[in-house]
């Protein structure tokens, strides 16, 4: 019997920090294989989402389930080791190790296995430089290695926060090509925050618009991308 697909949903989730409120009565989920897109202006409560999925928020009302579990109170680490995966905005990875031992720190206790093999032939590049240390990467290099260290601890869906930012439209068009590849050929969920509006349109399936921390819209890409008014209104910007 094939099993259930792995799905991250949030219940009617109001969520902050210091028990103030950012993000309000928000409900989606996303599964294996599915991708969501989060968008909306600054300060919106995008990284607050994310932050709230990996327990990193303080979750004031509902309730955030993934693989079938409750997790609302479980730590970051539990939930990590449940194979929700994250990027964060700050490349976080270690400049004084070398590009392996940044992506075996991201083994979560897992044994290397075809973990390493997998992610070297998603991300040709990280391997030619495995034997680099991490400031020696470009800047685009450094995010392929945060990307690639989720992957390496084999998430089952991933979070990514901004991961185009500050990169030059060569390289961020490489590095989303590698997201696609990832999440087509592992069949990984994700949930993408970005700011380049058409990238997120083209990659998810569907779309959530963050208003002032409430979903202004959730729905299809698709037809969000038809919605300039909407997009107008939410976004503040033209689609570029
Ligand atoms: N650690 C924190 N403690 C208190 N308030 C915070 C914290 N992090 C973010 N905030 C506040 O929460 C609100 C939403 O921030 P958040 O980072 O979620 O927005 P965002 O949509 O991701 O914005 P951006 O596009 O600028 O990254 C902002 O008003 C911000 O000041």
């Amino acid at each position: 019997m094939p099993s259930t697909p792995i799905e991250l949903r949030f219940d009617d989730v109001t969520t902050g920090y210091a028990g103030v409120p950012v993000v309000e009565h928000l409900s989606f989920s996303v599964r294996e294989g599915e991708r969501l897109g989060l968008i909306g202006r600054n300060g919106a409560g995008k990284t607050t989402t994310l932050a709230t999925a990996t327990g990193l928020a303080d979750l004031m009302k509902g309730r955030v389930h993934f693989g079938g579990k409750d997790i609302s109170g479980a730590s970051t680490f539990a939930r990590a080791r449940a194979g929700l995966g994250y990027v964060p905005q700050s490349r976080d990875i270690f400049p004084s190790l070398t590009v392996e031992e940044n992506l075996l720190s991201g083994l979560q206790g897992r044994s290397a296995g075809a973990a390493l093999p997998a992610v070297y032939e998603l991300f040709p590049r990280l391997k030619e430089r495995r034997r680099n240390g991490g400031t020696q990467l470009s800047g685009g290099e450094q995010q392929m290695l945060s990307v690639a260290r989720a992957l390496v601890g084999q998430p089952r869906i991933l979070l990514l926060d901004e991961p185009l930012e500050g990169l030059a439209p060569m390289v961020r068009e490489e590095l989303m090509d590698a997201i696609v590849r990832m999440s087509d050929k592992l069949g990984v969920g994700c949930i993408l925050v970005e700011q380049h509006v058409d990238v997120v349109l083209d990659f998810s399936t569907n779309v959530i618009v963050l208003e002032r921390g409430v979903a202004a819209y959730a729905g299809s890409a698709a037809a969000l991308r038809q919605d300039e008014q909407l997009l107008n209104r939410t976004i503040g910007i033209q689609k570029c």
